[in-house]
């Protein structure tokens, strides 16, 4: 058996949701470099579940039902008040949607009219529980959604409990749509996985969140405001970096399993960085990762991938970098649920096979003789 390590290069199936061809990244065929210019996270969503985009009614009706069903169970409230304090946001999260599953009593029911309302009903509620954690956690009441809002506005508003601040929203709304869908990722391979077994989609994406909080996966946004404030001010980029390629670490926030000549999202992150930079006065994240961006296509090649420029992004924004990977999540499951509805509608069950390579013809010895 020829085995291709972490799958590199493997086919698995086919889809219709996002292809990745010489470095161009559409959704259902359209440019992310369009979509993140003129779109936003609701279109996206619509888009990315129904294959096209919506009339201006359906977008209507699509927003208002992500408005409206943002709300948690009581229950649900109680159980993130009762998570250990010092969790991590994406393990409180992973459990939270695990929760949630237990809530909807038609959560092992699947047809094609329900798969999609739980999707919508499950993308709703994602910001009220990562906006709700961030509040339990600094001993404040999670902040109710409201029903005139958009998803971004909504998210922005229950995370600080007033009027969002304008630029924030259309920040947040970019990097969701940037965020929403990536073909054959870990996370989304992993939700495929469990539900090609015929499982429920709350069992997709508690599958799903626990693959993206990995570093080598969602979780490298975090990881990147991490060397960032460990290298603390741009004259010790140099020095920092050059130490850690000598300890042969990896750089988080660079390199890609599929592109190998830079990932098509991160020139729309570099730019809200910059942006950001000169609209908070607070030049020294933005400089200090391009530099870095400088100095490893420099020493090894790489370039930035989306999580790079999105970890100084949102701590431009105050959001603390235990976040970041939550913030994916919250764009992701509009991808995750689209992959979910896909399997589930021309479904074979998921299984490889392994190449043995450990020991043969091993007798069992009794415990006494051992
Ligand atoms: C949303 C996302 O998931 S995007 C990815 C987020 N993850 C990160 O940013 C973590 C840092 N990056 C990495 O670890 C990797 O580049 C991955 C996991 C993204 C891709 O991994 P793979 O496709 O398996 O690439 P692989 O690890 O084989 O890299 C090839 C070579 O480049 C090196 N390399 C790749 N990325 C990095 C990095 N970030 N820093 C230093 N060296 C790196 C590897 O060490 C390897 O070198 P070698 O051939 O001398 O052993
Ligand atoms: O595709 C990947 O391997 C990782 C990635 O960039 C994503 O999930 O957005």
């Amino acid at each position: 058996m020829t085995v291709a390590k972490g799958l590199e290069g493997v086919v698995a199936l086919d889809s219709k949701i996002s292809s990745i061809v010489n470095g161009v990244l559409t959704y259902r065929g359209i440019d992310i470099d369009d979509l993140a210019e003129n779109s936003n996270f609701e279109e996206v969503s619509f888009l990315l579940w129904n294959g096209r985009l919506p009339k201006q009614d359906e977008l209507d009706v699509l927003k208002q039902r992500l408005a409206s069903e943002a709300a948690l169970p009581e229950g649900v409230v109680e159980q993130l008040k009762a998570y250990p304090q010092n969790a991590h946001p994406m393990s409180a999260l992973r459990t939270a949607v695990s929760t949630l599953g237990l809530y909807d009593g038609r959560a092992d029911e699947i047809s094609e009219e329900l798969n999609l309302d739980k999707a919508i009903s499950l993308t709703a509620k994602m910001p009220t529980i990562v906006a709700a954690l961030f509040r339990i956690g600094k001993g404040e009441e999670p902040v109710a959604p409201q029903e005139h809002r958009g998803f971004a506005e909504n998210f922005v508003y229950m995370l600080h409990g007033q009027e969002p601040d304008a630029v924030a929203v259309k920040a947040i709304d970019k990097a969701l749509i940037l965020h929403a869908d990536h073909e054959l990722n870990a996370s989304t391979f992993a939700a495929r996985v469990t539900t090609a077994t015929l499982s429920d989609l709350y069992s997709a994406i508690t599958t799903a969140i626990g693959t993206l909080k990995g570093p080598l996966h969602g979780g490298a946004n975090e990881g990147v405001m991490a060397m960032l404030e460990e290298i603390g001010s741009i004259d010790k980029v140099e020095a920092v970096i050059n130490r850690k390629l000598e300890n042969k670490e990896k750089i988080m926030g660079f390199g890609h399993r599929v592109y190998k000549d830079g990932d098509p999202r991160a020139k729309h992150l570099r730019e809200m960085s910059r942006q950001l930079a000169e609209q908070t006065g607070d030049a020294k994240w933005f400089e200090m990762s391009v530099q870095i961006d400088d100095l490893i296509q420099h020493e090894k090649g790489l370039k930035p991938n989306v999580d790079f420029y999105s970890a100084s992004t949102y701590h431009y924004l105050g959001i603390p970098r235990n976040l970041f990977t939550p913030i994916f999540a919250i764009s992701r499951v509009s991808g995750w649920t689209a992959h979910v509805l896909e399997q589930y509608s021309d479904n074979r069950l998921i299984r490889p096979r392994a190449d043995y390579v450990g020991p043969v013809d091993v007798s069992y010895v009794p415990i006494d003789q051992r």
